[in-house]
């Protein structure tokens, strides 16, 4: 569905983007992850056509990115799009013109679109008296109601609360049930954990790594987490090493990598003369494989 290969893009001096390349399969959600400045808004920029690349190219549903190919796209930008004093329906007609639906096309499709992001009872309400989490939903509903193939949502629950973001995530997957391809950026890596097909982590405009949950758990060789809270930190750093595990900071939490799967009692034996407050065991979670590939 989208096919982006060796894309470089420089303001003045700066390399934004480096031979960026990543493909996205019809009917799947793919999550860009990276940190602020990483390069996400400019990739989105340059597949909606909105900003020209230095070099390399963009494909979507085998058609460069081009003026004829922004019908096929929905976006729904990190900043709600939205007209403030006009009401839901009245939005998504503005943002249906826009796209050239006919009249009848367009009355179905406003309604529709209302449905699917559960905002239908709201038709008549104006922006301005919905809540952050409904804005939101409408700020979709804008990305889909001119029918498009690729729907790409730009951090499309920071800032809100968990309720609407369940509710947010709810959509997406009903999105995805509907067959559209979704490329999803997000800072969240819970929410990409949750969401997402596969995953790119974008860092200095390039993807360091790629693939499923389960492929990029591969790149750590640790079969579990542990943090432990101790006073002697540097003792058990250097007790663990002795049995083969590898110690990480994770934020101020003091975490070792398990090579192999243990019991708690096997775990607590190799910590034995070293006074522990507690240890958790966590699965290797996307956190732990993102600070790995982003760490240099
Ligand atoms: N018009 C511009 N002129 C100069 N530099 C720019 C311009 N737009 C973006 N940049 C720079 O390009 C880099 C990538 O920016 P971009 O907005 O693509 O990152 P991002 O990953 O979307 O970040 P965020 O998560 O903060 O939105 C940043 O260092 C940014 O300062």
């Amino acid at each position: 569905m989208l096919k982006i290969n060796k894309l470089n893009k420089s303001y003045k001096n700066r390399k934004v983007l480096q031979d960026l390349t990543l493909h996205i399969d019809s009917g799947e959600i793919y999550g860009l992850l990276g940190a602020n400045g990483a390069g996400k808004t400019t990739t989105i920029n340059i597949i909606c056509n909105l900003l020209q690349a230095d070099s390399g190219d963009v494909k979507i549903n085998n058609q460069p990115a081009s003026a004829a190919t922004k019908k096929l796209i929905g976006i729904a930008p990190q900043e709600n799009l939205l007209y403030k004093t006009l009401s839901c329906e009245e939005n998504l007609k503005f943002f249906a013109d826009i796209y050239g639906l006919d009249r009848e096309t367009r009355q179905k499709q406003v309604q529709k679109t209302l449905a699917a992001v559960n905002l239908l009872e709201r038709a008549k309400s104006t922006v301005e008296t919905l809540s952050g989490g409904m804005r939101r939903r409408l700020n979709i509903a804008v990305a889909l109601v001119h029918q498009p193939k690729l729907v790409i949502l730009d951090e499309p629950t920071t800032g809100l609360d968990i309720e609407a973001r369940y509710e947010i995530w709810e959509l997406i997957r009903q999105l995805k049930n509907q067959g559209i391809t979704i490329l999803l950026t997000t800072h969240l890596l819970d929410e990409a954990e949750r969401l997402c097909q596969r995953i790119g982590i974008l860092k200095n405009g390039q993807i360091l790594a790629e693939g499923s949950l389960a492929e990029l758990r591969n790149l750590i060789p640790a079969q579990e987490i542990v943090v432990v809270q101790t006073i002697q930190e540097q003792q058990a750093i250097a007790k663990a090493k002795e049995h083969g595990f590898t110690h990480r900071y994770y934020g101020n939490d003091l975490a070792f990598w398990l090579p192999e799967p243990l019991e708690l009692k096997e775990i607590i034996s190799r910590f034995e003369g070293i006074a522990i407050d507690s240890i958790a065991r966590q699965p290797v979670r996307l956190e732990h494989i993102y600070m790995e590939v982003t760490k240099n």
